[in-house]
This record gives structure tokens, C-alpha cells and sequence, in this order.
């Protein structure tokens, strides 16, 4: 991990500080103006002053002394991105107060005003609640920080309660799943503090409210009527603003001005009303998306609503989203939101040399834009740095310094899990407490390349290797598949442990780490990172995206004009645990979030391939995990099924459930299934083989009309990457892995 992650972290809540002072003075002057300010405005105040307080707190951290201190990059790893949300949720209540601002001019509020509270009630709400999780995600970041010793720190953030606070923390409104569960947005604190005006009810009752509300629920019936119909004629209703009701109901009512459109010329006696979520939604072409404003806008604080347009495809992204009777410009937040990402983005070591997501890209004619998508771990970045290289001129931009520290921490990541599998499972001896001291404690060399300290390098993978012979190794080894597993071990763990004194001995002739050592790195992707690679004259442009539950609501981004969806599949992720969350279901995510996406309407005329990744690793995994149990309980296969343990069976299993997901007939047959083993590239590398089928695929889809069927390679499944049949190849593996042993 980058050792100065938690600075960047510690900065970014300090470089907020002038947002929280202004929020809580914008905050205290909405509560004096407004009699019956309801109690979240106070709650709110309290909230923003904690933050001060820490943000006081914190300021000492940010000396560069810090920077090698290995407590700190721990902390940073667990409250990294648990503190993802806390920007844009202080600058989206900078947003909501700049609305409110416009809507109280006086103590006495008309109705129009009201309505305005009313519709804007619900957004401060979340707001409240997902700031409350921030609170505490800080306090606890403040609490560990002053821990006396690392062990102290280390069994403070172990505890349930700690990771249950980042848990939620991280959740905030940001996933495809946490959007559909609403109920995780509730957080005990928050859900006793009442939102609700006197007037509410007085206001609910009038005349004047229920015309607008009854004319607002036909346009929209009107509406999905007409998308249901697929009719696009230019005077129908859909046309029309939503508000069309709500004008004329003003208007029959006789009040003061028909409401016009916020930002048009939509004020009154200074006040303003945000009607702007009531308007349908038409798609435009050429709205671009600012990545940082809509970053916020998309997640909606667990507006299901918006989450199941997402799902179901019955609206084209929020990304398009000018509304009618509004220009872009005025539709857009005007809170400088487009500048918050920029603190926030955590770039991972394997993606350094990629560039943040731009908007440029979709102007740039003639480039294959590939998306890569899928649960956290499943191999995105793993592949897409195959895909890299592919490409010599790739390998010239590798800092050997960097990706041998990359490496190294790796290995050292992997023998620290199985080190403390085996003190659980106590096996105390000599060799443990040796490595121990090396690995538990704390040490700048561990953190740094090994080639500065080659001494060490070797005194430490001797001690790891010497772990092997100790009895009973193996069995913390397989301790990765027990469920609810608090240690992550590494997908590559066994391997790293044999090879770490091949890895000192290289690091000592400061030998650059072979493609293999790179390609089996973890290092958890966030944001969207794009990658242009020409292969073969022909330029693909590649986005790599977090697959981490808070990670996904930043995916919506590079959902536009996408030729080729790639989503690779952990196949050993059955009854495996989720990165992020000890509870969850790594295959069943898997399932969950290629359904979402495969059945979006944004990839209607895209190419699928499904990758099915770690090949190499599955024969192992099938010996020591029954997975016929995990296939039973999903329903893929009958209670009766017998225990499986071909590859292939395994496979064929999987793949048919997977398209069986897929909704559409003309998709699911179309959709590519191939196996791969994505970290040996140096007798094979899989992403030639990738790059050849994108390349078949694509032209006959752009070729293609809308509507009739794309003509693509049936029967070639398993082939890409496997030169030769599945069924024989893969049995072969199966076979060799079974009589070697994995250490
Ligand atoms: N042995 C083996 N390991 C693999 C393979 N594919 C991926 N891995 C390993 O799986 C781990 C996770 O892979 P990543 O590429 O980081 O997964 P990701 O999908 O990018 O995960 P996020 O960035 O969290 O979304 C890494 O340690 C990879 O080296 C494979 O085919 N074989
Ligand atoms: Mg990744």
C-alpha cells in the first residue's frame, strides 16, 4: 500500500475545513431564521462541530515524520475508504443549504416555499444519517490514532463494533446493493430524530398539493406508457415537463406565479423552489457527464427509485439527465462538486500509470471502449495488466523499484495471514515467534523495496520459508475457505511463501520482479481508471473500475458507448467471504452484480464476455472445498448431486447459471464464456487471445442493425484462453494439480 495513503487521508478531511465552518454557520443561520427549524438542522450542527474537533485533532498528522510509520498505513487500510463519502457528503449539504437559502426569504413561508422544504426534506434526512456513519468513522480513526501501541491499535480496530461503524461507514448509499436495501440506511442514532414540519399535514390536505400530486402521478403513468410503447412522437405528453400539472394547478389556484423552472427565471421575492425532481427525464445525446457532480448525484442517498432505473433499464443513466425546461449548465450542482473526487482518489500501485477517468474519451472516434466489471477480486486489474503486457511499449514504463516494493509487501501480506491463522490455531513455536517479531511488528524495512536492506530482506524470507515445515502449515493455509474469515488471506498466498527467497535473492541483485510476481499482486482498485492499448493497429481503450460494494456507484461513469463488457469471475469465490464484508457471499455477489449488469439497458447492443479467472488455482480449491454444497444451496444443481470435482463440471455448471441470468434470448446466446488462468503469461498470454476476440466481435456488431441478431464464434467457448477444449485441458490441470504438491 502507498505509505502516504493516510496522509492523503488526514489532508483531505483537513482541506474540508472550510466547508464544515461555512455548512455549520450556513446551518445555525437556516435554524435562527426559521422558527420551526426541525430538530435535524440541530442534530446536523452537532455532527459538523465533531468533525471540527477532529479536524483539529488530525492537524499534527499531516508532518511528513508520519510517513513510514506502518500504525498509520494500517489505519489507513480499514478507514480509507470508509472515509470515501466524506467529502461529497459535506458538499452535497453545501449544495442542499444553498437551495434552502434561496427558498427562505422570510419567517413566513408561503406554500409554494413549503412544498420546497417538503420535497427537500428527504435529501437532508439521508444527508443526516450518512453524515452521522462519517462522524463516527472519524471518531474511531481519532481513537486509534491515539493508541499508545500498535497492538493496542490493532485490537481496537478488530473489534465488532469498530468494523461493524466502517462497515457502514463505507456503505454509504454507494452500492448496487446497498442502494436496493434501504433498510441498512437507517442507523440507530438517526432514525429517532423526527423530520417532519407542523405544517406537513396542513399542507398535504390542501387542494392546491393534491392537484399537484395527482397531475405529477398521471404524467408519469403517461410517461412509462409511452416507453413502454416505444413511441417517441414529438407532441406527446412525455414531452412535456412534468411540472406541466403542477403549472396549472398553480395556476387554477390563482396563486401569486406560475412556477417556472429553477435557474430559468424562477424567483419570487428572492425565493426559489427546487422542483427539479418531479421533471421527466429525457436522454439527451450529448450531455457529457462531469465525473465528480454526477459521482454524487448518482448515488442519491438510497434513493431506491433511482436504483431500480439502474437495474431495470427503464431510464437511460442519470448521466443523461438534462430535464426538460432546464439548460445543462443550470441543471447542474453549483457547488464546485466537480473538484471533490480529486482528494478522494486513492490510485492503487497496479493501476499508477493509468489516468484517471476522462471525459475526453468519448469524442474520440474509431476506439474500442471495453469496460471491465465485476465483484472486488475477481481479476480485472489482473487482466487488464495481461492486457498491458501485450504491449512491449508497456513494459518500458515499469518502475522496478516501485513494482518490487509492490511485490514484497505482497509476500510479506500473504505469510502475515497464515502467521496468524497459525497462532489461532496454536501453533506456537520457536519459528512462529521468530516471524513473528519480523513480520508482526512494527518496521520501516518490511515497508520498503528490499533491495535497500537486502540483509533483512533475507532474514526475513528465511523465516517465512521455514514456516512450510512446520506441522500443521497447510492446515492454516486452509483456513481462506472457513466463512466469515477476519483474516483476507491472499489468492496467491502459497505461492509468494515458496517463492520469497527467489523474491530476497533478486531484491539483493536489484533484479527487476518477473511478470508472474506482478500479475499476482492484490491491490483493491478505486475510481475508474482508463488504459489506451493499441494492439495490432487497432486502439482499445480500457476502463478498470473498484469492485467493492462503496466502489460501484462510481461505475455508472463508463456505462456510455461501450463496445465490450469483460467480467471476470473469481471461480474459487465459492463460500469465500467478500473483501468487504466478512458476511457476504463472494460467488453470490458475483451472480448478483453480472445480473444487474447484463440485464442494464445501456449494454442492450454491447458484447459479454464472461471470464472465468484463477484456473490454475480451482483444481486446489475443489479438493479442499466441496463446491457440489455451495452449487445445492444456490439451486444449480440438485439435492442429490454428487460431490463435484471435475473442473469441467464445475465450469459447465457455473455457466449455465450465469446465462441463465441473462435476460435476453438474442444476449444470452450471443455472450462468450472462456476460462483462464490470468497470472502465467510467459508461455501464453491470455490477453492476445482477448484482444483477438474483441476484435472479431466488434466489428460485426457495429455492422449490425438494431435488432438483428450478431453473428459471433458459437462453440468456441473455452478456446480463447485454453488453446484446446475445456473439457480436456482443463481435467488435465485438474490431474497435474493433484499430484503436485502446492508448496
Ligand atoms: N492464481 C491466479 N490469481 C489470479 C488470477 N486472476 C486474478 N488473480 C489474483 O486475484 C487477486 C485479485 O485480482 P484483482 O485483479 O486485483 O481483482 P479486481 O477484480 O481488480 O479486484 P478489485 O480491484 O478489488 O475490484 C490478485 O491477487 C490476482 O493476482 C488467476 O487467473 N490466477
Ligand atoms: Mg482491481
Amino acid at each position: 500500500m502507498d505509505p502516504t495513503t493516510i496522509l492523503q487521508i488526514v489532508d483531505t478531511v483537513m482541506s474540508l475545513g472550510d466547508i464544515v465552518i461555512k455548512c455549520i454557520t450556513r446551518l445555525s443561520a437556516l435554524k435562527a431564521q426559521f422558527h420551526d427549524a426541525p430538530i435535524i438542522v440541530t442534530s446536523m450542527i452537532g455532527q459538523l462541530h465533531m468533525i471540527k474537533i477532529a479536524q483539529d485533532q488530525l492537524s499534527p498528522l499531516t508532518s511528513p515524520k508520519f510517513n513510514h510509520d506502518p500504525r498509520y498505513r494500517q489505519l489507513a487500510g480499514q478507514i480509507g475508504n470508509a472515509l470515501d463519502s466524506f467529502g461529497p457528503i459535506l458538499l452535497a449539504l453545501s449544495q442542499q443549504l444553498d437551495r434552502y437559502e434561496g427558498v427562505v426569504g422570510s419567517d413566513e413561508m408561503t406554500a409554494k416555499s413549503r412544498m420546497g422544504y417538503l420535497h427537500g426534506e428527504r435529501e437532508m434526512t439521508n444527508l443526516s444519517i450518512l453524515l452521522d456513519r462519517q462522524v463516527n468513522a472519524l471518531n474511531l480513526l481519532l481513537q486509534a490514532i491515539q493508541c499508545q501501541a500498535w497492538s493496542q491499535q490493532s485490537d481496537m480496530m478488530t473489534q465488532e463494533e469498530s468494523q461493524s461503524v466502517l462497515r457502514l461507514a463505507q456503505d454509504c448509499s454507494s452500492s448496487l446493493v446497498g442502494l436496493e436495501d434501504v433498510a441498512s440506511f437507517i442507523s440507530e442514532n438517526t432514525a429517532a430524530i423526527s423530520t417532519e414540519f407542523e405544517f406537513d399535514h396542513i399542507l398535504r390536505g390542501t387542494l392546491l398539493y393534491q392537484a399537484a400530486e395527482r397531475s405529477n402521478l398521471r404524467q408519469a403513468i403517461r410517461g412509462k406508457k409511452m416507453t413502454d410503447h416505444d413511441k417517441t412522437s414529438e407532441s406527446s405528453p412525455v414531452q412535456k415537463p412534468a411540472t406541466f400539472g403542477l403549472k396549472h394547478a398553480f395556476q387554477s389556484m390563482r396563486l401569486c406565479r406560475p412556477i417556472t423552472p429553477f435557474g430559468t427565471s424562477g424567483t419570487q421575492r428572492g425565493i426559489r423552489v427546487d422542483i427539479r425532481r418531479d421533471f421527466v427525464v429525457e436522454p439527451s445525446a450529448d450531455h457529457v457527464v462531469i465525473e465528480g457532480e454526477s459521482a454524487w448525484e448518482d448515488s442519491s442517498y438510497s434513493n431506491s427509485r433511482d436504483m431500480d432505473k439502474i437495474n431495470s433499464g427503464t431510464e437511460t443513466s442519470r448521466q443523461a439527465e438534462p430535464r426538460n425546461g432546464i439548460d445543462s449548465d443550470t441543471a447542474r450542482p453549483h457547488s464546485g462538486l466537480g473538484t471533490w473526487r480529486n482528494p478522494f482518489q486513492r490510485r492503487t500501485s497496479n493501476a499508477r500509470e493509468t489516468k484517471p477517468y476522462q471525459q475526453e474519451v468519448f469524442f474520440q472516434p474509431r476506439m474500442i471502449r471495453v469496460l471491465l466489471l465485476g465483484a472486488s477480486g475477481g481479476g480485472k486489474t489482473t487482466l487488464l495488466n495481461a492486457l498491458r503486457l501485450c504491449n512491449e511499449a508497456e513494459r518500458v514504463k515499469r518502475d522496478e523499484g516501485d513494482i518490487r516494493t509492490l511485490v514484497w509487501q505482497n509476500a510479506l501480506d500473504s505469510a502475515r495471514a497464515v502467521l496468524r491463522a497459525m497462532e489461532e490455531l496454536d501453533m506456537d513455536s520457536e519459528l512462529t515467534t521468530s516471524a513473528r517479531r519480523l513480520l508482526l511488528e512494527p518496521c520501516t524495512d518490511c515497508d520498503r523495496d528490499p533491495a535497500l536492506n537486502p540483509q533483512h530482506a533475507t532474514e526475513v524470507a528465511t523465516s517465512i520459508s521455514l514456516l512450510r515445515f512446520i506441522e500443521g502449515f497447510q492446515e492454516a493455509c486452509n483456513w481462506r475457505n472457513r466463512w466469515g474469515n477476519t483474516y483476507q488471506f491472499h489468492d496467491n498466498s502459497e505461492y509468494y511463501i515458496e517463492n520469497i527467497s527467489r523474491l530476497a535473492e533478486q531484491a539483493a541483485q536489484r533484479s527487476v520482479a518477473t511478470d508472474g510476481d506482478l500479475l499476482r499482486t492484490q491491490v483493491t482498485t478505486t475510481g475508474i481508471h482508463q488504459v489506451s492499448i493499441t494492439y495490432q493497429g487497432t486502439q482499445f481503450c480500457v476502463y478498470d473500475v473498484g469492485g467493492e460494494r462503496s466502489e460501484r456507484k462510481k461505475w455508472i461513469h463508463a456505462f456510455k458507448d461501450v463496445s465490450a463488457v469483460i467480467y471476470p469471475v473469481d471461480t474459487t469465490g465459492y463460500g469465500r467471504s467478500l473483501r468487504e464484508d466478512a458476511d457476504g457471499d463472494r460467488m453470490r455477489e458475483q451472480f448478483m452484480v453480472f445480473e444487474s449488469i447484463v440485464n442494464n439497458s445501456c449494454f442492450a447492443r454491447s458484447s459479454f464476455i464472461v471470464v472465468f479467472s484463477k484456473m490454475d488455482i480451482l483444481p486446489q480449491y475443489l479438493k479442499e472445498e466441496d463446491a457440489s454444497a455451495f452449487l445445492r444451496s444456490c439451486g444449480i444443481i440438485p439435492d442429490s448431486g454428487s460431490r463435484i470435482t471435475a473442473v469441467y463440471d464445475y465450469i459447465s455448471h457455473l455457466e449455465n447459471h450465469f446465462r441463465g441470468l441473462v435476460k435476453s434470448i438474442e444476449l444470452r446466446e450471443r455472450i462468450q464464456f472462456v476460462c483462464a488462468n490470468l497470472v502465467d503469461v510467459d508461455k501464453c498470454n491470455p490477453a492476445t487471445d482477448i484482444f483477438n476476440t474483441l476484435g472479431s466481435l466488434i466489428p460485426s456488431r457495429r455492422v449490425s442493425t438494431p435488432g438483428k441478431k450478431v453473428s459471433t464464434p458459437t462453440g468456441e467457448k473455452y478456446r480463447l484462453f485454453e488453446k484446446i477444449p475445456a473439457s480436456q485441458e482443463i481435467d488435465e490441470l485438474s490431474s497435474e494439480c493433484s499430484t503436485s504438491s502446492p508448496l
